[in-house]
């Protein structure tokens, strides 16, 4: 969340919060290790504690929080002091050009949004303006707005004792077919009420508690008929300028449709629905990984609590750095004392050394105000509590969501590259694959490179058409998810994990990585040829440790590992975060080096060379090594790669392995594995 607050509130409320936050560690910081469940509880840190504080302003270390000009005292000439309370009321045109500059940084780092506060400063005095200074100031704002081309939408107004306050939300304008996106992953145990949430909110119908609302969500016939979620799925819940809801699902079928709710929207937040029940736990993680979520909403059941996979989803949220926020369910039908149970089991999960968060209850929309601004410390997590059949504070929720912002700058001035999660077959369209724009710019007609296939090869494909949210567009830009239909080729020649690339990068598949690694949970130690899932980004791959610098990992280790991928080589970059889990073992970690490139044009002269002795010899389908495998032959007969248990088995031959594909020997569950 790159919500800022202009003008002195902003340094005051990081001040509060530095000050908060410190003193938060103190109380959280232990050595790992220590039972979470073993810490004291403390009471629920209200939302207040966020709200600007004055006299915290000479407790910042040098420079920190302070803008251009501010921490000056007065207002010598043209010199703009951001930090007094009166900044807005009549500025010089030199002043005005600096508050303009200002606006413009905050609206490109909250990519299109900020929160901008009227009447409080930091330099000591009162808080609050009076009825013209406040008309004034007010008028200033909507100026600087219409300079930049974006909405002024006001959130509230209150009194301090030096008059009044304002809070606005900034957003840019956008065309009939753009609109802000944000991308909610949607996790929590089975039953929580994740899917009937989403129903809720994208139909505004309520639920009947016998799951009414969930089922306009479900995609698959047996999650129909299990009432369970397991897919990734998308739902979409558009905000128009004045931050109100246009989703209008159709009076017959009770269907959205998507087009005419992304032409209302100045804001469409994508929900990404991941499965509660522990046997989805793998399109779970690959939901986290691949989908590029913004934010995080875990829910619990008041009822049910802290059970389940709840602490997997959080654990899983935190190690790829994705801010999280709590909604707990069902609180028409949760006892009192259950409930404060749950609150008090989540807060103090939530405060362990494993999280070291900072629960903040969400209670009225002040709060929401606050905690959305600061949201983007990553160490805040609002925790609302709603019900999905009474509607009760699902107004805070829907206020919260809107003011979300996009948490990464994409660039659109780099050259393409798109990362595809799904593949479909459309009949009439052809070949579709679904994905995030990582980089660049893509539009119609498009050539891209497509790879990389077994070999490591990259192949030129053109783009026939692009939609989004189901919308047909002519580009797409960094940050947007997509889909795009393919000329000329077959979907079973593209897997998830692959990339859309343009011409002018010369991409590099690569069959082996260096990568730092966290151990979070292994029942007993993990040696070289452990073999786990990758996951990272849409790459979803076992993968076999070569070597590490540590003899053994147990839980809670640290250590450089190099990996080989056992079935094809992928597309990968340095710094990309990955988490490697295999069953109930789980550890992340952050490519650092990327090793054993494919040479394209070997491979290529192989590809070639494969391909005339497969005519030749009539029979047989390629291997990745670009051997043919004959019926009976032993490479024929491995095991299937890319699912189920595979620990161990694969020895590591030394530099001799990069060319040839470990043969699955050893038994499982025999090497790598103490
Ligand atoms: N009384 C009450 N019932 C609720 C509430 N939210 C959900 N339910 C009911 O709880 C049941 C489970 O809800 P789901 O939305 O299917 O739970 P889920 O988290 O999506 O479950 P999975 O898809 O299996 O992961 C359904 O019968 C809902 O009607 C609520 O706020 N109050």
């Amino acid at each position: 969340m790159k919500h800022k607050h202009i003008v002195a509130h902003n340094q005051t409320t990081k001040v509060s919060l530095c000050k908060l936050v410190r003193e938060m560690s103190l109380l959280t910081a232990k050595e790992p290790g220590i039972d979470p469940d073993a810490m004291p509880v403390e009471s629920i840190v209200p939302a207040c504690m966020f709200a600007p504080d004055p006299g915290f302003g000479d407790d910042l270390p040098d420079g920190e929080g302070f803008e251009d000009g501010e921490g000056t005292n007065g207002e010598s000439g043209d010199h703009l002091n951001f930090s007094s309370k009166l900044v807005l009321v009549s500025p010089s045109g030199d002043q005005y050009d600096s508050l303009l500059r200002q606006l413009r940084e905050r609206m490109d780092e909250g990519c299109g949004e900020t929160i901008y506060v009227v009447g409080m400063g930091s330099d000591g005095g009162d808080y609050g303006l009076d009825e013209k200074d406040m008309e004034a100031s007010a008028a200033t704002v909507r100026s600087l707005c219409e300079q930049i081309e974006a909405d002024l939408i006001f959130l509230r107004e209150r009194t301090e004792a030096g008059g009044r306050i304002r809070d606005y939300l900034i957003r840019r304008r956008v065309g009939e077919l753009d609109f802000l996106e944000v991308r909610v992953a949607v996790v929590g145990n089975v039953d929580a009420g994740k899917s009937t949430l989403l129903g809720v909110l994208t139909h505004g119908e309520l639920d009947n508690g016998r799951g009414f609302a969930r089922q306009k969500l479900f995609r698959h016939k047996h999650e129909m008929e299990s009432g369970r979620t397991s897919s990734v799925g998308n739902d979409i819940l558009g905000f128009d300028q004045e931050g109100q809801v246009v989703n209008k699902p159709d009076s017959h079928g009770g269907s959205l449709d998507w087009t005419k709710i992304c032409e209302r929207s100045s804001k469409v937040i994508t929900f990404i629905d991941l499965a509660g029940h522990e046997k989805y736990l793998k399109t779970t993680v690959f939901g986290m990984t691949g989908h590029m979520p913004d934010f995080c909403m875990l829910m619990v059941g008041s009822n049910a609590g802290i059970v389940g996979m709840t602490k997997e989803h959080l654990g899983l949220a935190l190690a790829l750095n994705v801010p999280v926020f709590v909604v707990v369910t069902k609180i028409d039908m949760c006892p009192a004392n259950i409930l404060q149970e749950t609150l008090k089991l989540l807060q103090r999960l939530l405060k362990s050394p494993g999280c070291r968060k900072i629960p903040v209850l969400v209670q009225n929309k002040d709060d929401v105000i606050v905690t959305a601004s600061n949201f983007s410390s990553e160490r805040m997590c609002p925790i609302f509590q709603i019900s999905n059949v009474t509607g009760e504070n699902m107004e805070l929720l829907k206020m919260f969501l809107n003011l979300l912002s996009c948490r990464t700058a994409y660039s659109d001035d780099e050259p393409a590259e798109f990362q595809i999660d799904d593949t479909y077959s459309v009949p009439g369209v052809g070949t579709v694959v679904s994905g995030t724009t990582l980089r660049g710019l893509i539009r119609l007609n498009d050539t891209l490179l497509l790879g990389p296939d077994p070999l490591g090869t990259f192949i030129p494909i053109a783009v026939k058409s692009i939609h989004r949210k189901r919308m047909p567009v002519r580009e797409v830009r960094a940050g947007q998810t997509a889909s795009f239909a393919l000329k000329k080729i077959k979907r079973s020649s593209i897997r998830k994990g692959m990339v859309m690339i343009s011409p002018k990068l010369t991409p590099q598949a690569t069959w082996e990585f260096e990568a730092e690694i966290l151990v979070l949970h292994h029942p007993t130690t993990i040696s070289p040829r452990y073999q786990a899932m990758v996951h990272c980004g849409s790459i979803r791959q076992t993968a076999t440790i070569l070597t590490m610098n540590r003899d053994c990992l147990r839980t809670g280790d640290k250590a450089t590992v190099h990996f080989r991928f056992i079935k094809t080589p992928e597309y990968m970059h340095c710094d990309q975060r990955l988490v490697f889990r295999e069953g109930r073992t789980k550890a992340v970690g952050t490519v650092t080096k990327l090793l054993q490139a494919v040479n394209t044009q070997a491979a290529r002269a192989q590809q070639a060379k494969m391909l005339a002795l497969k005519k030749k010899e009539g029979t047989g389908t390629p291997d990745e090594t670009g051997t043919v495998a004959r019926p009976g032959s032993p490479s024929s007969s491995q095991p299937k790669t890319g699912s189920g248990r595979r620990r161990g088995g694969q020895r590591h031959r030394g530099k001799g392995l990069n060319a040839t594909i470990p043969t699955a020997t050893t038994p499982p569950a025999a090497a790598g594995t103490a």
